[in-house]
């Protein structure tokens, strides 16, 4: 193992660590010696989480002089993950690739000269000990492998592109303070408002492992989406278009979820670029359309040519006769 030090960014601290973070420790263990960093005090659960995945100190920032909401601003992330950086001595820096987490790594890279690659699929180590990061851009049409020359490499992953594992030899998680008095530009914004949706029974939708979605080719019946879904247990989405119409409530694509599921079905979805931006980089994409010539069978391993009312149920029933349900 290297002397490199990998500082993570942990969401939901303050409960419990939840899949994507656990991911990223386990993708950090591959780079290096690993650090966690916090902006809420973390619970018991996630110290113990912590230390069976093998990181040996949490830098637990302290925000000083700005309202306790002020600490979601992305420019007070990056201050706080700067003075991370500073206190660990890390040379990477990993973060989940939520559209906030994006932005806080972009400014903490600009601010300290860093090289950044968002939506890394994959981080390796090249032969020279540079980190290298490989992704899928452009529609999915390219595989890139970028390597940081940069002294600090600044890294988003997208969920699901590890299995996380917990390391071989657990450790006791030390507990670091770090004071960040963030500066007057960080805090120029408000945050005014901060609703957190509850969760219901699917899977997060950015974070799931499997992932369902409907477009105009429903025709506004998403039943059978949803019972695929369930029979699943996959999170459900949509295009914008369905959205638009009012058939459901959140939709994937460039402007909004970015998801990275090890299964995408996107059934009567043409495949527009806005879509593909946030779901190209799904592991097997399977898409259900009734236009043979439909733009989304480029870009999928499973390419099912049919109406989606006759397709959707026949594979959730085959789904659950193999499952015995
Ligand atoms: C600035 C901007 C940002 C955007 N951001 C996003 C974004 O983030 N996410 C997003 O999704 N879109 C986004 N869009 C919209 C995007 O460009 C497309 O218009 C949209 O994705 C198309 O939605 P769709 O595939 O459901 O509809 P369509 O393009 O109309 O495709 C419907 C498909 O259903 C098929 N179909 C019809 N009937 C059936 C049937 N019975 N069975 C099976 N297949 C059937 C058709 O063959 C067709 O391929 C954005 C647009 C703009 C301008």
């Amino acid at each position: 193992m290297t002397d490199r030090t990998v500082l993570v960014l942990i969401d939901h601290a303050a409960t419990a660590l939840r899949s994507p973070a656990l991911e990223l420790l386990t993708v950090a263990r591959t780079l290096g010696e690993v650090e966690a960093v916090t902006l809420e005090p973390a619970s018991d659960t996630t110290l113990g989480q912590l230390g069976a995945h093998g990181v040996g100190t949490l830098r637990q920032v302290e925000l000083d002089g700005i309202d306790a909401d002020q600490q979601f601003l992305t420019p007070v992330v990056a201050e706080a993950l700067g003075a991370a950086v500073d206190a660990s001595g890390a040379s990477v820096v990993l973060l989940t690739s939520s559209f906030a987490a994006k932005e806080s790594a972009a400014r903490l890279a600009f601010a300290r000269g860093a090289g950044l690659v968002t939506d890394a699929t994959a981080v390796t180590v090249s032969d020279a000990g540079r980190v290298v990061a490989s992704k899928r851009p452009f529609a999915g049409t390219w595989d890139t492998a970028c390597e940081i020359t940069t002294d600090l490499a600044v890294l988003t992953v997208p969920a699901n592109s590890a299995v996380a594992a917990e390391a071989a030899q657990p450790v006791a998680t030390a507990v670091e303070a770090v004071a960040v008095t963030p500066t007057a530009s960080a805090t120029r914004a408000r945050l005014v408002s901060r609703t957190v949706h509850p969760a219901g029974d699917r899977p997060d939708l950015a974070e799931a492992a499997v992932v369902v979605t409907g477009g105009r080719g429903t025709d506004g019946d998403f039943g059978p989406v949803l019972d695929l879904a369930d029979a699943l247990g996959a999170a459900v989405g949509a295009s914008r278009d369905a959205v638009y119409e009012g058939w459901f409530d959140e939709f994937v694509g460039q402007t909004g979820v970015t998801v990275s599921p090890r299964l995408y079905v996107g059934a009567g979805i043409s495949g527009a670029p806005h879509h593909r931006g946030g779901m190209q980089s799904s592991q097997v994409i399977v898409a259900v359309n009734n236009d043979p010539e439909c733009p989304l069978f480029e870009i999928s391993d499973f390419a099912v040519v049919g109406d989606l009312a006759e397709v959707l149920p026949q594979a959730a029933a085959a789904i659950r006769a193999h499952r015995g349900a």
